[in-house]
């Protein structure tokens, strides 16, 4: 391929008068400009030789196409390319090229038609697709709409409600499905797809099979009062689901204007529309995590070496408490053998127990077999003892947090487990270089991190000590896909990367409460700032037992920063844990509905009176605005210590761990590219204030306070002279 291009198109005639034409951009065959521009040279020149009767699109490689090629996105966000006049793509080439052709065209889907995509495929006269093939448009996860013609000719082809849900929740649908949906004409064997197409085209030249214009259809439309209720009522639930966000409203509009004004307005409208929401922050915030997301799992001098991931056909767990049971269910479900181990009987039954609950649960809710189960559970295995450890490829031990008896663990691993074995440990803030303290297996001992409930949360923290081999990296990167979770690999440090950035979050919230403000509307605040809900909320969720323990570690670790308020353990004393005593900052009924408690003001008071912290007007009335950055600037600012420290290699994958692993709303793009939005001198100068005025809590660390000073942002690279990687 010509290296100033990216990806191109190739048309081969052949004798029965069907011209080919292969999508061609590795890995997804993504329809970058380039693509774009050499289908439609392709186009024009099959309509005009006269060999021709008949057009295939297909794709390279096995896969139809992933769609528009999302860095264009970016490329067009900086201004470094020039974008085609509104509706260029999808009116002129799609529409009135393709679509409106004297010729027809069939297109041969194998793999994946996703987003531009699917639309192109849309646009064809009939549509071909192998069994597996993934048929969708996901453009709104990304904050875009659809912009080559599927938000016309998706409703026109699978009826307006199952549009909307296909568009609103971006999932795809399967070929078989799709074929009874009416959106895939035939489905066959991958083998079969190419000829199965060209007699198809020739079928439609030969009047033996139907010349459809997918956007002209009409039939699949209600009519135009059910309609607007239709799109009214996803205008209020959208409204609901994404108040921050502003395209899927767009883009419900651009299907509107379709419906009521015809196909060619609603084009206009969409490319208006498409154009529009490529500049807003969100769409913004969301492209850099897509891109952001597949790029954790490139460690620098770690998975550019050329080392091939290990076979682990075999895992064992210590630990069958919540996390045990979890990461165990994790395993199972991508059909890892695993062996639970256990002190005694009692305990080894309950983790058992808990992990048949977490799958029965899939059962319940119909989104797993009975086999499926019993196949699943058949890979489990409980032991008291570490003999059926001989032959397994990684153990990972999640007790409790306790030093020493991790260290005597990882002192038997060594001598019953193989040499080649991965020695990982769930701590979620206990040095690893201690726990391994015992052992000559240094090399092989890392942190593999899970969030609870560890079979559903997305993030798995590789944590790496210096003397971690690169080997173990990649093959615990390789685990991490095969269970679906997005692995960020970090430094060894108190709290890692997520539970260290995110900590002086809710020391901020109690410090702002012993001030006089409001924990329900700092709560109410944050969560219309996009998290799933506040730190007080939170806290009662996690439960105080947890709270307590790891705020301690960070007030051991840090204490120069950290602000230590009495709210939590007070109400410990009074028998008060969170959710799961039905009593902590909220009140809980029994279907966990949280209500405000008026004596919560009782143990506040107590607390600010152990504190000798003043109510403070100022503080007790803060504007939302104020409250987000008063809770969120510190985890900036501790989010700047770890990517200084070398903690985390890019700021992009502290993005990522922050999204994934707290809920941070994504499309504010991270927790570093959200402050970068915002600018690192202003972030500096409130920090500064506040740290005038509150104490070093509040105190700009050396790097936020040197970027700060100069405006530079906050995620450039590090030179990493003090890397922990
Ligand atoms: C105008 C139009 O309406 C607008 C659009 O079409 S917007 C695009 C809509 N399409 C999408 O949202 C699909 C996005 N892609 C995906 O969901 C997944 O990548 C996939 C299902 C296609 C493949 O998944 P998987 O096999 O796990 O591979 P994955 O690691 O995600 O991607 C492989 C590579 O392709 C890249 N890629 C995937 N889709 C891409 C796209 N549409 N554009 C550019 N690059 C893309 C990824 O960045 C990754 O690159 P890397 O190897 O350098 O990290």
């Amino acid at each position: 391929m010509d290296s100033r291009t990216k990806g191109k198109t190739v048309m081969e005639v052949g004798g029965d008068g069907v011209a080919v034409i292969t999508l061609i951009n590795p890995p997804v065959n993504s329809l970058s400009f380039d693509v774009l521009y050499n289908l439609k040279s392709n186009y024009e020149e099959a309509l005009s030789r006269n060999d021709v009767k008949a057009i295939v699109i297909t794709g390279a490689k096995g896969r139809f196409s992933g769609g528009f090629d999302i860095s264009g996105f970016g490329e067009m966000q900086k201004g470094n390319v020039k974008e085609p006049k509104a509706g260029y793509i999808s009116i002129d080439i799609i529409t009135d090229l393709l679509e409106a052709a004297r010729k027809p065209s069939v297109a041969a889907i194998d793999g994946l038609a996703l987003g531009g995509g699917l639309e192109l495929a849309m646009a064809c006269h009939a549509r071909i697709s192998a069994p597996a093939a993934q048929l969708g448009l996901p453009e709104l996860q990304l904050g875009v709409i659809p912009g080559f013609g599927g938000t016309q000719r998706l409703p026109r082809l699978v009826g307006l409600t199952k549009a909307l849900e296909m568009i609103l929740t971006s999932k795809p649908v399967k070929a078989e499905e799709g074929h009874s949906l009416g959106l895939i004409d035939a489905v066959v064997p991958p083998a079969e797809l190419v000829t199965t197409a060209r007699r198809w085209a020739l079928d439609i030249v030969g009047r033996r099979k139907p010349w459809v214009s997918s956007v002209s259809k009409t039939d699949k439309l209600p009519p135009l009062g059910e309609a607007r209720e239709i799109l009214t009522f996803a205008k209020a639930q959208t409204l609901k689901r994404a108040p921050n966000m502003k395209h899927p409203l767009m883009c419900l509009d651009a299907i509107e204007v379709g419906i009521v004004s015809g196909p060619r307005a609603g084009l206009e409208k969409e490319a208006e529309v498409a154009s529009q929401v490529v500049k807003l922050d969100t769409t913004k915030g969301l492209i850099h995590v897509f891109f952001s997301q597949r790029g954790t799992a490139k460690v620098p001098g770690v998975t550019d070496r050329g080392l091939v991931p290990r076979k682990i056909k075999k895992v064992a767990i210590i630990g069958g408490g919540l996390m045990g049971s979890g990461i165990a269910t994790a395993l199972i479900l991508s059909n890892y053998p695993v062996i639970l181990k256990e002190v005694n009987e009692k305990f080894l039954e309950a983790g058992i127990g808990r992990v048949k609950a977490n799958l029965q649960s899939r059962v319940r809710k119909g989104s797993m077999s009975q086999e499926k189960f019993e196949k699943t559970m058949s890979l489990l295995k409980g032991s008291l003892d570490y003999e059926s450890f001989r032959d397994v490829d990684m153990v990972i031990e999640a007790v409790i947090e306790n030093i020493s008896l991790k260290q005597q663990i990882f002192a038997d691993l060594e001598k019953y487990c193989p040499q080649h074995c991965i020695l990982a440990s769930n701590t979620s803030t206990i040095d690893l270089n201690k726990i391994g303290e015992r052992t000559k297996s240094q090399d092989r001992i890392v942190g593999a991190h899970f969030f609870s409930p560890a079979h559903i949360m997305p993030l798995l923290e590789i944590v790496r000590t210096n003397h971690t081999s690169a080997q173990v990296i990649v093959d615990l990167l390789d685990v991490g896909k095969k269970i679906k979770k997005t692995p960020v690999v970090v430094g060894n440090c108190t709290g890692f990367a997520v539970n260290r950035m995110f900590f002086p979050y809710t020391q901020a919230a109690m410090f702002l409460v012993e001030c006089g403000a409001d924990p329900y509307l700092i709560d109410r605040a944050i969560s219309k700032f996009g998290m799933p809900m506040g730190p007080f909320r939170l806290c009662d969720l996690v439960g105080f037992g947890v709270a307590i323990a790891t705020a301690t570690q960070f007030i051991e670790n840090f204490s120069e920063r950290t602000y230590k308020s009495m709210i939590i353990p007070l109400m410990q004393e009074d028998k008060r844990a969170g959710e799961a005593t039905r009593k902590g900052f909220y009140l809980y009924d029994d279907k966990r509905k949280a209500k405000p408690d008026p004596e919560l003001k009782k143990y506040i008071e107590k607390a600010r009176s152990i504190s000798g912290v003043k109510l403070d007007p100022k503080l007790a009335n803060l504007s939302e605005k104020d409250i987000i950055e008063m809770t969120f600037f510190p985890v900036v600012n501790e989010a700047c210590r770890v990517f200084a420290e070398g903690i985390a290699v890019k700021a992009a994958d502290l993005d990522i761990a922050g999204i994934m692993g707290m809920g941070f709303p994504p499309y504010r793009g991270g927790i570093m590219f959200w402050a970068d939005s915002i600018g690192s001198k202003y972030i500096y100068s409130r920090l500064d204030e506040w740290s005038k005025a509150y104490g070093d809590f509040f105190k700009p660390c050396a790097f936020l306070a040197e970027r700060g000073s100069k405006g530079v942002p906050l995620s450039a690279p590090v030179k990493q002279a003090s890397s922990r990687l």
